[in-house]
Parts: structure tokens; C-alpha cells; sequence
């Protein structure tokens, strides 16, 4: 793409006057995004780094990205974070540390986007990743434009722009920018994949080819997914934070329809972030052929004779607990005549005791059990879903119907 092109990127990556912010890391995507919106001017721009102090020159390539905003009379914040706790997946979490950190300063300051540098490349990278994994559809879609996330619309305008072409453009300004030395380090999946996708070039295998696969499987994806939110209207039922699916319906589906069913059904009930993995999910469904019922990724499924009942697992929510006008169990809202003391907690075992009148509600005692209480102290105050309601209701957020559009 001829450089000069950048502009008319932006203008469509980033449209309008509205206040906008850049993150910027001080690597060459991201400089050159900067650099490129500073140039092209008509927007209210404020940019940040995130110093995740992870390295000793950390603060220096914070500051690196000052002085260069300085002269670009752009302003610029450096953000701060230390919550590394030794434990888990670094990367992962610096990552959603810094989308945290920056999502707070946008909101702060009355930004309500904010622009990223992903390229081509990181796309192309991701795929091949994922192909590794044995990645479905979804796995395979590309990164949206546009993704709202934690208040905030993330901009990635480059995402159809190489990585090789943004270094050109600052090459022509000879601006240089802050290698990461971890793109050198092997022991990374996306640093390996980089190193891969550069022998496939022969087979015509590039970056643009594995980015434009990926813009196929985004759209694919929005049909798949519309196909199964129509198949749900047909065959799921939804019975107060449960989701029943009919046996028949689902065998008669096509087999991805049917999993993107159980999946968005698991997710929903157990406010899941991510979908179980696929083998999981496989295994418990041949499970569930000779047993009556199983567990997975928080939820309790069972087989109650031509239909399947999804529901919170008791033992998933049994440390849980929230101050009522506060989600519960991340979906549950439950209010009622607070006196100020209560507490949102499973009704368990105990609580369902104290619930005379459980029966007649009609749904499952393990789903009863793995429902909202409302307790003050050790005393059951209500229960909304097992028949003493004293005042208080329950329902959940989104409904699963409406879950299926927006996942
Ligand atoms: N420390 C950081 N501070 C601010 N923004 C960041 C930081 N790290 C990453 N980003 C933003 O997230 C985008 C993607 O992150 P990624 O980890 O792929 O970045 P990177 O490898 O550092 O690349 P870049 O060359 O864009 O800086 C970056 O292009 C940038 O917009």
C-alpha cells in the first residue's frame, strides 16, 4: 500500500472529530498509528502507554513516547502498573491489565475510543495459532474494527495494513521506534508463527491470504450465528436462569448449530467469559449418553428425557456472594425490601430447607440450590426463585435469546 494511502485509512478507521485515543507502546505499529493521526489531524487526540515495569527500560520507552507526542503537540499519559503476581500466563495478564488501565483513563477523560495498531500481520499471526489449535470458525474470524469492550470502542484501523508498510512510513520520516526484545524470544507461540509465515511466502501463503481467510470466517461466523439464534427460537427455552434445549432439535441440527447452542446456553448460564474447550464439551455430551446427568465449566447438565436442562452448578456458586442492587453470580439482579444488612448468596443446601414451598415453583432442586438467597447473616431472608419471595425478585441481565446476537 503506498504510504500516503494512511490517511484515507484512518479517515475510515477512525471517522469523525470525536475525541479519540491512541495507545501507543512505542513499537513501530503503534508509533507509526500515532505519527499517522497526528499528521492527519481533524480529531481531538490524547495518547497513553502503559508501563507494565516489566522490563528495566519500561520507564524509558514510556518516556520515549513522551517526547515524541511532546513534538507532535499531542498529550500524553503514562499509566502504571505493578499487579503482577507471579502467578498464571504474564503476558495474558499484562494484557488485560493494560486494557483495564486504559479503558479507566478513556472514561475519565470523556474518550470514548480509543485507536490500536494492529496490523495485518498480527491477524495473519493469529490465525496460524489458531490453525495449530484446530480452530473452528470463530477461532479463525479476524479481529473486528470495532469492538466495544468495558465502555469503550476499540479501534484497530490497520488491521488491513502490513506491518512492513508502517515501518516504511517512519523509516521516511526517520523516526525509529523500541524493538520488544520478546520478538526475538522463540519460546512465544506468535513469535514462532511470525518466523514460519515468512518461509510460506512461496506457496503464496502470506499475510494478506491468512487475513483475507480471516475476513471470510468473520462473515461466516455472523451467518452461523444468526442460523443458530433462529434455531434457538425453535428448539431452546429458557425457564428462569436455566436453559432447556430439545434432544430432537439439537439431533437434527447441524452439529455446529448444536454446539453453538450448548456452548452459548454454558456461557450464558455460567456468565462464562470464554466457551469450554471443544474436547470438553464433546466428552461431556458422550457422557451424557449413558449417564443421567454431568458437569462442565460451571454449569450442571441434565438429560430429563427428550430435553436438556442447563443450569448453574451448586458447587460452582457456593463461595459467592454480592450486596443486593449488585450482580450476583455475574447475571442475576435481585431486589426487594433491603433493610441494608443482606447479602446475595446461594440458596444451597440450607436455605432450600428453609423454603417449604419449593416444590410447587417447579424447577429442579439443584437448580433451586444453585439459585439467588437472600440472607442476613446466617438467616434465610428470601429466596425468589423457590417460592418465598417476601418481596424480593430475581431475573437475570440479558436473556439468553438476546445473548446468542451479542457474542
Ligand atoms: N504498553 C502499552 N501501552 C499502550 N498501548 C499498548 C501497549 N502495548 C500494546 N499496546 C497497544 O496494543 C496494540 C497491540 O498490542 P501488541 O502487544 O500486539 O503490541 P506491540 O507488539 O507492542 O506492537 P506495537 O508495535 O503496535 O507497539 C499496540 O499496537 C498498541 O496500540
Amino acid at each position: 500500500m503506498p504510504i500516503d494511502d494512511l490517511a484515507s485509512v484512518l479517515a475510515r478507521g477512525c471517522p469523525g472529530p470525536a475525541p479519540l485515543g491512541v495507545a501507543v507502546s512505542g513499537g513501530g505499529d503503534s508509533l507509526a498509528l500515532l505519527i499517522a493521526l497526528a499528521e492527519a489531524g481533524g480529531r481531538s487526540l490524547r495518547a497513553v502507554t502503559v508501563d507494565h515495569g516489566l522490563r528495566p527500560e519500561a520507564a524509558d520507552e514510556a518516556r520515549f513516547v513522551a517526547g515524541i507526542c511532546a513534538r507532535l503537540g499531542v498529550g500524553h499519559d503514562t499509566l502504571t502498573w505493578r499487579g503482577w503476581r507471579g502467578q498464571g500466563n504474564l503476558q495474558d495478564a499484562a494484557r488485560q491489565a493494560r486494557f483495564g488501565l486504559i479503558a479507566d483513563w478513556a472514561r475519565a477523560r470523556g474518550i470514548g475510543r480509543v485507536a490500536l495498531g494492529h496490523t495485518r500481520d498480527d491477524q495473519a499471526e493469529t490465525v496460524l495459532m489458531r490453525l495449530a489449535r484446530g480452530a473452528g470458525v470463530d477461532g479463525l474470524s479476524a479481529m473486528a474494527p470495532v469492538r466495544r469492550a468495558n465502555g469503550i470502542d476499540w479501534l484497530r484501523p490497520f488491521l488491513d495494513v502490513s506491518r512492513a508498510d508502517l515501518r516504511a512510513f517512519l523509516h521516511a520520516r526517520e523516526q525509529g521506534w523500541i524493538e520488544d526484545p520478546s520478538n526475538e524470544d522463540t519460546r512465544f507461540a506468535r513469535i514462532r508463527a511470525r518466523q514460519v509465515l515468512a518461509g510460506l511466502a512461496p506457496l503464496g501463503l502470506d499475510a494478506g491470504a491468512l487475513a483475507a481467510t480471516a475476513t471470510r470466517m468473520a462473515e461466516a461466523r455472523v451467518a452461523l450465528q444468526v442460523c443458530a439464534a433462529d434455531t434457538a427460537a425453535r428448539i431452546a427455552q429458557e425457564d428462569r436462569g436455566d436453559v432447556i434445549l430439545s434432544c430432537p432439535g439439537l439431533q437434527q441440527a447441524p452439529a455446529e448449530i448444536a454446539r453453538r447452542l450448548l456452548v452459548a446456553a454454558i456461557r450464558w448460564v455460567a456468565s462464562a467469559p470464554y466457551a469450554p474447550r471443544a474436547d470438553a464439551l464433546a466428552e461431556a455430551m458422550t457422557t451424557l449418553q449413558r449417564a443421567p446427568r454431568v458437569t462442565l465449566h460451571g454449569c450442571l447438565i441434565t438429560r430429563e428425557r427428550n430435553r436438556l436442562r442447563i443450569a448453574r452448578e451448586p458447587a460452582a456458586v457456593a463461595d459467592i456472594s454480592a450486596l443486593p442492587g449488585l450482580p450476583w453470580d455475574g447475571r442475576w439482579w435481585v431486589q426487594g425490601p433491603a433493610e441494608g444488612d443482606e447479602t446475595l448468596r446461594a440458596l444451597g443446601e440450607n436455605g432450600l430447607s428453609a423454603c417449604p414451598g419449593w416444590r410447587d415453583a417447579g424447577l429442579p432442586r439443584a437448580s433451586l440450590i444453585a439459585s439467588p438467597g437472600v440472607w442476613r447473616g446466617e438467616t434465610l431472608v428470601a429466596a425468589p426463585l423457590a417460592g418465598l419471595g417476601a418481596g424480593w425478585t430475581a431475573r437475570t441481565g440479558t436473556g439468553f435469546a438476546d445473548s446468542l446476537v451479542s457474542h
